[in-house]
């Protein structure tokens, strides 16, 4: 059942100058909305009474003592402890949490899956989320998790947080509608989604069914990366990132709330719509991003960089250039380099890389990673072009050449990343994956030149 959000029963800020059909554009920017007029305090957050009987309050996603403190004000119909009933835990049995390491299940390897295929069930945001991998750990918040979702059905009068992660959402199929707290984010393949830990949201189908990648990131949020000597310019640049306006519910209704926290889930019921926020200001928001709007930066004479050069996305460990999580996209772009081989190296790399096909044939493996897919190439374990791609690549002939219709990313974390029993026994793993490199031969026979 596809039920999207009433318009009838929401109040939006009209789009003014700087927004875009309801979309405040910057990365990170201290953004200022309000549904209705006057409702935001000016020149300070905690009036004595806030205007329409409105009760502020803070949403913190950092310490308060962090050197750029991220928080949000909301100016809200029914401050969030009116939520808070009693707690009663639930069971996601798809959803899983690091650490979660299974005795039975082997992690060491290279694996790859195609599309987890809709089952024909009902499926909602929280019922429908698939973990296929986690690294880490949630109660330290470190590492990530990554998930497929499929998704079918609205979630009516129910609503989500996580305390325990911010939510990067890569749709592969259908569009999606998040209800939050801060406004109204309508994302589809090509786009994806932020949605910060602690943020309120309902998730509504506008064309399903839906399929897509979850990068759950239990760490530090993600930030556009250091461009280094590449300068101000390329890569993803702040202004394509888009933050709703305001939008809040009056209604009163039966309702739950069902909370994420430190690996398990608590429902507790409500009786009115928590996306009750008027009018709010800050810079810890919901974000959306068009990955078409992404300009790869290069090699142009020869050589292949590291794949670091397509990050998008990067969330800090602690630890200086090395990261809880890199978000990296593979886009239609120019191969022009000379006397190159130009698809990825053969290589092992500390990090663990996670990849999904958003659409089109990725240039190292051409067959069998097919959009919806998934592979995952583990802690130090050898990976690179197939045989066919080696093939073609080695013998190609170098003029310019275009790889069009491809997006591809990878979710590349320091920590191993454990398969959960759903990845290692219940999604459609390639048992033969491994055998797309056994074909490559031994070319060396001693004498100089190229083979
Ligand atoms: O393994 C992969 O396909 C991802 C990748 C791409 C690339 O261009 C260089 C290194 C790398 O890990
Ligand atoms: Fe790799």
């Amino acid at each position: 059942m596809n039920r999207p959000i009433d318009p009838h029963q929401l109040t939006q800020a009209a789009t003014t100058v700087g927004t875009t059909e309801g979309y405040m554009p910057g990365w990170g920017n201290d953004f200022e909305t309000e549904a209705l007029p006057g409702a935001l305090p000016q020149g300070m957050n905690s009036p004595q009474k806030c205007n329409y009987g409105l009760y502020g309050e803070q949403l913190s996603g950092t310490a308060f003592t962090a050197t750029r403190p991220e928080r949000t004000w909301c100016y809200r119909i029914r401050p969030s402890v009116k939520h808070s009933h009693r707690y009663e835990k639930i069971d996601l049995p798809y959803w899983k949490s690091a650490p979660c390491i299974d005795p039975d299940v082997i992690s060491l390897g290279q694996y790859r899956w195609d599309p987890v295929a809709h089952s024909g069930a009902g499926l909602t945001w929280l019922t429908g989320m698939r973990t296929m991998t986690t690294a880490g750990d949630v109660n330290t918040q470190t590492g990530m998790a990554s998930h497929i979702y499929l998704v079918t059905e609205s979630m009516v009068d129910d609503y989500f947080f996580s305390a325990d992660s911010e939510l990067l959402v890569v749709p592969q199929e259908g569009r999606l509608r998040f209800a939050t707290e801060l406004g109204i984010i309508d994302v589809e393949p090509k786009e994806i989604a932020i949605l910060p830990r602690g943020l309120v949201y309902r998730v509504e189908v506008l064309e399903g069914p839906c399929r897509g990648f979850v990068c759950e990131n239990y760490g530090q949020k993600f930030e556009l990366p250091g461009r280094g000597p590449i300068g101000a310019n390329c890569m993803a640049n702040p202004r394509d990132f888009k933050s709703p306006v305001a939008a809040f519910e009056d209604r009163e209704a039966p309702s739950t709330v069902t909370v994420k926290w430190c690996g398990q889930f608590h429902t507790t019921k409500i009786g009115h719509s928590p996306l009750d926020v008027v009018a709010w200001h800050g810079n810890y928001a919901p974000v959306k991003y068009d990955l078409r709007t992404y300009c790869p930066v290069g090699a142009i004479l020869f050589d292949h960089p590291d794949p670091s050069i397509f990050t998008v996305l990067t969330a800090p460990s602690g630890v200086p250039g090395t990261a809880n999580i890199d978000f990296v996209l593979f886009r239609e772009r120019w191969m022009v380099m000379e006397d190159t081989f130009r698809p990825p190296w053969y290589h092992k790399n500390i990090m663990s890389e996670l990849m999904g096909n958003i659409y089109g044939q990725y240039d190292a493996k051409p067959q069998g990673f097919v959009p919806g897919g998934m592979s995952l190439h583990n802690m130090m374990l050898p990976h690179g072009p197939d045989k066919e791609a080696f093939e073609k690549a080695s013998n190609a002939n170098l003029g310019p050449d275009k790889l069009d219709q491809t997006m591809s990313f990878m979710f590349e974390t320091r920590f191993p990343q454990h398969l959960t029993e759903f990845a290692a026994k219940e999604a459609p793993l390639q048992d033969d994956y491994i055998d797309c490199w056994t074909s490559l031969e031994k070319k060396f026979d001693g004498t100089p030149g190229k083979k």
